[in-house]
């Protein structure tokens, strides 16, 4: 599992090697491993010798490391340059840059857009303008650079610890930031690289180890993300005397007779995620489309008698699909079966929700629900708001439903009531389509109506992962959404990148399962 923690949680670890005078040291570290990522991005595309850098520096010690690292780079034979965005910058930094043989120049009020144009010129651009210390975003002279430049598009882009705008906390931006092609972190993940919007700036993110992980280790982190070794353990083992209903049977309100598709894609996921049996619940007319797709569904028109877990919502519209609805979830309430509530049926969720409920909005959806909740304050919530402070607003759901809240997009979030949140984003954007989040719906249940066991043993895999029972369930919330993500991913693979539809995310799931299942058996101790 990678871990994932706030700028201050980083500070709190390197607080004790700052008291034992180590400060030098970590900046060298960090220094030493931005450098070597800049020479391995470079070298993927020309020659080292001759290249050119030019490192954004900002006044703190973000700054400084980039200037270190710059040096690092002079003398490997880089020419560079570096634009001082402070009048007073890293001074030990400073000074070991020039000696490396660096050529300085300085930001003023008016040469933002000339120094912009000779930054866009150059093979590798340095963000070192701010880090884990930035209150806001860029101001002034910086903040004009760093938007000309971002026009002119840079041809590649490094940052140093954190894109310089970004909240690493939160993965709040604050415009502009240049978008970078990789972040190089160091001591620990920080949980704004790992959620949208600043996710979406960040590039791929490599970590630099520089000594502080140990001290890291003590705090809980802020983000959880999981691997797919993670995967490869929570996922479902059939075992050799299983049967259909020792596998799980899962109920499923979904579709009507307008949205019909909505509960063909669902029910069809859930099967292809391995469940024993899936018990349909909705109009005949839909319930035609489910079997002629899924034959190995059951339709049922009266009390479905024994589910391990329900999904209730994708398609469902009007009265009689809501009533079903209804009745499915006093009937989960009662008997504490773990339930997925998507879409339509997110309108009709009880006062309080228990955590082995699983909403799964989207942004839109999750504005509306917050807004319709008596505790929210007089302001409306916008899908805006939602996009732009993402795990601000998922832990806030989670915490005043009560329930699990997985919140869908190109980082899924899924928030327990008691605050942990996990970040999976194994997508691709060819999975904004329609029916996909259905698709997600069938995964989720699935896995739910086969794992109530295992999440409830305390030396099952969940319990591995060093989570309380109630936190569990965002947990199997994640594992569905990476599953999901990676089948989608699979799948456009399939056509060299390109486009697929809801049906194509679906029929990929059985080969994500089976090679992270493969994997993990494969490389077990
Ligand atoms: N503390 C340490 O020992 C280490 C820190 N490291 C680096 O140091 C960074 C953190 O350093 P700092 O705490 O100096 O923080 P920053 O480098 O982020 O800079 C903060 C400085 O900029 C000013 N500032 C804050 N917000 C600003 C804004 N919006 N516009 C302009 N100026 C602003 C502050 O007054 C402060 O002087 C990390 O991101 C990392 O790159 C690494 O060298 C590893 C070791
Ligand atoms: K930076």
């Amino acid at each position: 599992m990678i871990s994932a923690f706030t700028g201050q949680q980083i500070r709190d670890a390197e607080q004790p090697l700052l008291d034992a005078g180590e400060g030098a040291v970590l900046m060298q570290r960090a220094a030493y491993g931005l450098a070597q990522a800049v020479i391995r991005e470079v070298k993927k595309r020309r020659r080292l010798a001759g290249a050119s850098v030019t490192v954004l520096a900002g006044k703190g010690n973000n700054g400084g490391d980039g200037l270190y690292a710059a040096a690092h780079l002079a003398r490997r034979g880089m020419r560079t340059t570096a634009v001082l965005a402070a009048d007073a910058v890293h001074a030990e930094a400073l000074a070991g840059f020039k000696a490396a043989g660096g050529q300085v120049l300085q930001l003023g009020p008016s040469n933002a857009e000339e120094l912009a144009v000779l930054c866009a010129g150059e093979d590798v651009i340095i963000d070192a303008l701010l880090g884990t210390g930035a209150r806001g975003g860029l101001r002034e002279a910086s903040a004009e650079l760093v938007a000309a430049l971002q026009e002119l598009g840079p041809r590649l882009v490094v940052a140093c610890d954190v894109p310089s705008g970004l909240d690493a906390g939160t993965g709040e931006v604050h415009w502009p930031v240049l978008e970078v092609d990789v972040t190089v972190t160091f001591g620990g993940f920080k949980a704004g690289l790992l959620t949208d919007p600043g996710e979406g700036c960040a590039g791929r993110v490599e970590l630099v180890q520089i000594g502080i992980e140990s001290a890291l280790h003590h705090q809980a982190p802020e983000l959880r993300r999981l691997s797919a070794r993670d995967l490869g353990a929570l996922l479902p083992h059939p075992v050799r005397r299983a049967h259909k209903y020792s596998r799980g049977v899962l109920g499923i309100v979904a579709g009507s007779s307008r949205f019909a598709g909505a509960a063909v894609l669902s029910v069809h996921a859930a099967a292809l995620t391995g469940v024993g049996m899936v018990r349909y619940l909705g109009p005949e007319s839909a319930a035609r489309m489910v079997l002629t797709r899924t034959p190995e569904a059951l339709w049922e028109t009266q009390d479905p008698g024994r589910v391990q877990a329900w999904v209730m919502g994708p398609g469902v519209d009007g009265e009689e699909q809501l009533h079903r609805a209804g009745a499915a979830s006093d009937g989960a309430l009662r008997d504490g079966l773990p339930v997925v509530v998507d879409a339509g049926a997110l309108s009709i969720l009880p006062d309080r929700c228990p955590p082995h409920w699983i909403l799964t909005p989207h942004a839109g959806e999750l504005a509306a629900l917050l807004d319709s909740l008596p505790s929210t304050g007089e302001v409306a919530v916008t899908r805006a708001d939602v996009e732009s402070r993402p795990l601000h607003f998922v832990r806030q759901a989670a915490q005043q439903t009560g329930a699990t809240v997985l919140l869908k997009g190109a980082t899924t979030l899924v928030a327990s009531p008691s605050g942990i949140v996990f970040s999976q984003s194994e997508g691709t954007p060819w999975m904004a389509t329609a029916g996909s989040g259905d698709v997600l719906a069938g995964v989720l249940g699935a896995l739910l109506a086969q794992a109530a066991e295992e999440i409830a043993d305390d030396d099952g895999a969940y319990a591995a992962l060093g989570l309380d029972p109630e936190d569990r369930w965002a947990a199997v919330a994640a594992a569905a959404a990476s599953v999901h993500a990676r089948a989608g991913a699979l799948a456009s693979m399939d056509f060299d990148g390109g486009p697929i539809t809801a049906s194509a995310i679906a029929e990929a799931v059985p080969r994500v399962i089976g090679s992270l299942s493969a994997e993990y058996d494969r490389t077990r101790p």
